[in-house]
């Protein structure tokens, strides 16, 4: 290990090394033998400098105007812009996802600091008629001091963005914990805000192990709010420490993503949806699709196509622009996807394809799953049930639309949901009854628009939104003012 491998934490201005000496690799996952860098694996110790920087920084970070915040986020939105090749890499040899995915996901971060920048110009509050004829009654808008943001692995640049920026721009500092497989992308994104010339303390980054660092945010009584990307199981800890704690808490966690194919549905949109938004980052997005619910009289038809079109996805490394679909992210997520085949193989569904691991050389080295589709899927089984978070798609047929619909609705999860279909009535009834916080209509499940609150009903989420200005929600307080001379 060279000294030039390590990636420090950002701590009150200055890149430090961990209080514990101790850093872990970040290897790639399409290929274990590059190793991308070292981050620090750091304790409670450098999590307690970077709460108190955070604290000691809140109280001039919140009396700058919000036009002078927004200033910082445009000059680190044009900085993360000029960075673009060298973070969408990193973001890539991480995470493994192909590198056009990673540009545009980095272009998405700039698009976020934008719009987030924008909203210090924006109105924070109403004038509200009081019933004194002599007074002035209006709401403004605090921010809640110091925000912990706990991110996940599988969109590195867009979830910390989007948690980071609406932080920020209403006034609120912040202290950061990456996923541990992403952290030296998370670093050079913090390094666009350190040169953006960020005061000292408003914006810091610990790395570590996330029971130690996530789970001491969680606990710490000087952070008054946490969001946090990631599993449900997290989540709910992440909540339950800060409800015993009076925090306020922000949770976007799994999906378990249905796509209805109706009689009516233009099927080659239908089977290009479903690859695209189950497949596509082999199928680690919260919104990916999961299931698919296909009207009976198209159902043979479909299921070729779809078939027929997954077997010529390529596999490989993200920086071959031939590659279609890359590696799970770590071992272990490859581990949980093969356990789901094969319990789905247990239980009695059909592998149509997919189904292991690549046998060719070149890819022994990394986390690759084939992309795997199954039918003879009932809503009972757990590949029906459960999060994958991987290259699964399972088919199940229906025969009317309500039957569609409670065979869509039949999960603990809510978050997104589409049809294919032309039929109005058929798309109102969905509109309506889909019990999801994102409903597409001839479009994928996953793909969300920054300008739009984003969140999930049932366990997906803590039932706030994220995203657009619903941002505001979370990352302020309302204040009342009631005014008389
Ligand atoms: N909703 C989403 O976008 C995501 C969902 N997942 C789901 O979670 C499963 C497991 O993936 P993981 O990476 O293990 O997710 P995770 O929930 O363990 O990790 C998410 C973040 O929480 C941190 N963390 C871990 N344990 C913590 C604790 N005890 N207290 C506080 N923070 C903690 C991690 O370090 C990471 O920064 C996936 O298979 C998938 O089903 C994972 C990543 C993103
Ligand atoms: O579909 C998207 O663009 C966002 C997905 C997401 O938020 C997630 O997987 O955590």
């Amino acid at each position: 290990m060279t000294i030039e491998q390590a990636y420090l934490n950002y701590i009150d201005g200055k890149w430090s090394p961990s209080l514990t000496g101790r850093v872990t690799e970040s290897i790639n996952p399409a290929n274990t033998n590059d190793i991308v860098g070292y981050v620090q694996n750091s304790d409670e110790a450098d999590l307690e400098l970077a709460v108190s920087a955070a604290n000691r920084a809140k109280g001039a970070w919140r009396k700058l105007s919000g036009a002078a915040r927004g200033d910082y986020l445009f000059k680190v939105a044009n900085l993360l812009e000029a960075k673009l090749a060298d973070i969408a890499e990193t973001m890539m040899r991480e995470m493994g996802k192909t590198l056009a995915e990673c540009k545009g996901e980095t272009a998405r971060g700039v698009a976020i600091l934008r719009y987030y920048a924008g909203e210090g110009m924006r109105k924070i509050g109403d004038v509200i008629p009081s019933t004194d004829n002599e007074a002035m009654m209006f709401t403004t808008r605090v921010p809640l001091g110091v925000v912990g943001v706990i991110t996940p692995w599988n969109f590195p640049v867009a979830i910390p963005m989007w948690k980071m920026a609406p932080a920020l721009i209403y006034g609120n500092t912040v202290v950061i914990k990456p996923a541990i497989e992403t952290s030296i992308t998370a670093a050079k994104l913090i390094a666009c805000f350190e040169e953006a010339g960020l005061p000292p303390g408003v914006i810091n980054l610990v790395t570590g192990d996330g029971a130690v660092i996530g789970g001491g945010i969680a606990r710490h009584p000087d952070i008054q709010g946490i969001t946090f990307t990631g599993s449900n199981k997290v989540g709910k800890q992440i909540g339950q420490a800060a409800l015993s704690r009076g925090a306020k808490y922000q949770l976007e966690m799994g999906g378990k993503n249905p796509l209805i194919v109706a009689e009516d549905a233009n099927l080659d949109l239908a089977v290009e949806a479903a690859i695209s938004g189950g497949l596509k980052s082999t199928g680690q997005k919260c919104t990916a699709t999961s299931r698919i619910v296909v009207h009976a009289s198209v159902y043979e038809t479909f299921r070729t196509k779809l078939v027929d079109q997954v077997k010529q996805l390529k596999l490989g490394n993200g920086n071959d622009a031939t590659t279609w679909m890359g590696p799970c992210a770590n071992e272990k997520q490859r581990d949980t996807v093969l356990s789901y085949i094969n319990k789905g193989i247990e239980e009695g569904a059909s592998l149509l394809c997919g189904g292991g691991v690549p046998a060719d050389e070149e890819l022994k080295s990394g986390y690759y799953v084939h992309p795997t589709v199954f039918d003879g899927v009932t809503s009972n089984m757990t590949i029906a049930q459960e999060e994958i978070f991987g290259p699964v798609l399972a088919l199940i047929p229906f025969n009317n639309l309500q039957e569609a619909i409670s065979l869509a609705n039949d999960v603990e999860y809510g978050l997104s949901a589409s049809i294919f279909t032309q039929n109005i009535a058929n798309i109102l009834t969905f509109i309506a009854d889909m019990d999801a916080g994102l409903v597409r209509i001839n479009a994928e499940t996953a793909g969300v628009e920054l300008q739009a609150p984003f969140g999930g009903m049932k366990q997906s989420s803590s039932h706030s939104r994220e995203q657009g200005q619903a941002a505001i929600e979370f990352f302020t307080s309302i204040k009342t003012v009631f005014l008389k001379a």
